[in-house]
């Protein structure tokens, strides 16, 4: 996978089928806040995530309290938003949406 930095249109293209993730406003990492039932579900997402991050060796950067997960990613080694970003942004939606 490139790990070069995505142009700020391409990454609105990616963002398009990235529902809740948008560009910040340094255009240099994408965010997302998610909400969950409690902290149980709170604290299952991020279990889940810190997995799939493992296995992709590309890590978020999140803070969480209770039931509330705020997501941002970016590529360190690129100085900013790669396609290793939005695949771990789509995995999250499809984890978050998992405990609908
Ligand atoms: C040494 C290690 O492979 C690198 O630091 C990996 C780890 N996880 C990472 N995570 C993220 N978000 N960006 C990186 O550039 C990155 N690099």
């Amino acid at each position: 996978m490139s790990l070069d930095k995505l142009s700020s249109e391409a990454i609105e293209q990616d963002l398009s089928g990235l529902p809740g993730w948008t560009l910040r406003e340094d255009g240099a990492a994408i965010s997302r806040s998610f909400r969950f039932r409690n902290f149980s579900q709170a604290f299952g997402f991020m279990a889940e995530c810190a997995l799939v991050a493992e296995r992709m060796n590309h890590h978020p950067e999140w803070f969480n309290v209770y039931s509330r997960v705020d997501v941002t990613l970016n590529t360190h080694d690129a100085g900013g938003v790669t396609e290793k970003d939005v695949k771990l942004a789509r995995a999250m939606n499809r984890a978050a949406s998992r405990g609908d």
